[in-house]
């Protein structure tokens, strides 16, 4: 059944059993949610398969539903593929409701007691970050893809916090969880994962998105040792990261818990995959733009030369006094536009919006890119220009179109650790060496590649060292 249900937002007419699937070109339907949006309106809906979603255009519409009808809009759809790869576990994908609830307020608690907006994330960020220069210097005069690089490092961050270890950049483990969850970013957005979502019929058939549930069960598998590891190692209330934390609290609660071990595995694969291939795209965004802005990245330069005068290393208060590095990161994210279509939303209860009825259990499909590009919210919305985050003081300052994290109760839980990792990690590199584009590359490719997160195309970048000798 392909009829909208009274006052529903309007779009195009769907087809019996492929609902707008043909609509869409779905590689990347980022281009065509902006036609329909434009054709229909900032809500407008179309059918996946027989299922009616709602797209949210524009920083206004957004935020009328995910912050002023916040609850109405918190849900997560169920019964896609990535529910059912994912097996209905985890924070990320998981529906409104006391279990989605406790289980984020534990994972702020915990990173929060982990040293965020304390000194010791800085630490292990910056621990961190002195693996990357060594990394960086092998390349002095020569050029390096920094692909795996950044993902390497994002994820020893998160692991430190995590289970309390970090990866050599050769180890096995840490390539296959990379792979894992690279390979799933593409899948769970692309074409296999619509036609599975459109056609429940195919669900059982060796089609490619099998693909996804192996890898999720391969990662599942890595889980479950790591936590029988630290069973072997705890001492009960003394917890040395957040799986030991999360089996104190085992502990603590009974039985009719929304706490169990089964969550606490796919936990850690959520929260791991989360903060890895976010940052790292976000990074590889900027140093793509920085490498191919010289007289941008000089300035930062300036900047934190200036301010880190003296001084051995960055730490994140350092930010207040640099607005014009503070500004770059920003337009980096805005450009890398790391979670194209958030994470998809699901209305809680029967509701209104502009006018139109959405019923309960609607997916909603909160689409970010039109936000971040959008024309009327932004000095110049095409191209990379700092200044789009700076006023006539040259003070930091964030349009409320600003939304690369997501807004609302379910907006992105790891904001804060974000932003320490992208603001230490930049400045940082930017201190030690000098990027730049090698001349044989050609005009390089800003566009990326479309999945849950976009990617960079693989690019290189020539490195060269900064006179260090101050630091
Ligand atoms: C630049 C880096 C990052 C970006 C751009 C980003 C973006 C996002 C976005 C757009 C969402 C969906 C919000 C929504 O549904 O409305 C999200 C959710 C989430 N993010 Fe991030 N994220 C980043 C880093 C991180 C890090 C470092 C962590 C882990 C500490 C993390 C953990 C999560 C979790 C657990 C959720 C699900 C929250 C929920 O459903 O309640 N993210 N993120």
């Amino acid at each position: 059944n392909t009829q909208r249900p009274d006052k529903f937002p309007p779009g195009p007419r769907p087809l019996p059993l492929f609902g707008n699937l043909l609509e869409l070109n779905l590689l990347n339907p980022l281009n065509d949610l902006q036609r329909l949006s434009d054709q229909y309106g900032r809500v407008f809906s179309l059918f996946i398969g027989s299922r009616p979603a709602v797209v949210l255009s524009g920083v206004e519409a957004i935020k009328e539903a995910l912050v002023t009808k916040a609850v109405d809009f918190a849900g997560r759809p169920q019964g896609l593929m990535v529910n059912h790869a994912t097996k209905g576990k985890g924070v990320i994908l998981a529906d409104y409701g006391p279990g989605w609830r406790e289980h984020r307020r534990f994972a702020l608690m915990t990173l929060k007691n982990f040293g965020l907006g304390k000194e010791s994330m800085e630490e292990r960020i910056l621990g961190e970050v002195s693996y990357v220069i060594a990394k960086l210097e092998t390349f002095v005069g020569k050029t390096m893809s920094p692909q795996t690089m950044f993902h390497n490092a994002s994820s020893n961050i998160i692991c430190s916090v995590l289970f309390g270890a970090r990866y050599e950049y050769d180890d096995e483990a840490l390539k296959i969880f990379i792979k894992l969850y690279t390979e799933n970013a593409k899948i769970a957005n692309g074409p296999w994962a619509m036609i599975y979502d459109t056609f429940p019929l195919v669900r059982c058939l060796p089609l490619p998105f099998r693909k996804a549930f192996k890898n999720v069960d391969t990662a599942m598998e890595m889980s479950k040792n790591l936590i029988n590891q630290h069973k072997k190692t705890r001492v009960p209330g003394q917890p040395r990261d957040f799986i030991d934390c999360y089996l104190d609290e085992l502990d603590k609660r009974g039985e009719e818990s929304t706490f169990e071990e089964e969550q606490l595995v796919m936990y850690i694969l959520d929260l791991h995959f989360a903060a890895t291939d976010t940052t790292s795209n976000t990074l590889l965004t900027a140093f793509l733009y920085l490498s191919t802005h010289p007289e941008i990245q000089e300035r930062c330069y300036q900047e934190i030369n200036e301010i880190l005068n003296g001084k051995d290393k960055a730490c994140f208060e350092d930010r207040h006094q640099m607005p014009y590095t503070q500004a770059v990161i920003h337009e980096s994210q805005r450009l890398a536009n790391t979670v194209p279509l958030s994470v998809f939303h699901c209305t809680t209860k029967d509701t209104e919006l502009r006018g139109y009825h959405i019923p309960k259990g609607t997916l909603i499909i909160p689409n970010l890119t039109s936000a971040l590009s959008e024309e009327g919210q932004w000095k110049c919305a095409q191209g990379f220009h700092p200044t789009n985050f700076l006023n006539e003081q040259g003070e930091l300052e964030k349009p409320e179109a600003f939304m690369p994290f997501s807004v609302g109760p379910r907006m992105c839980l790891g904001e804060g650790l974000a932003r320490m990792e992208l603001f230490l990690i930049l400045v940082t590199l930017l201190r030690h060496f000098k990027f730049g584009w090698p001349e044989d590359a050609g005009e390089p490719d800003y566009t990326p590649v479309f999945g849950v997160t976009l990617t960079p195309k693989p690019y290189r970048m020539t490195v060269s060292l900064r006179n260090t000798a101050q630091i």
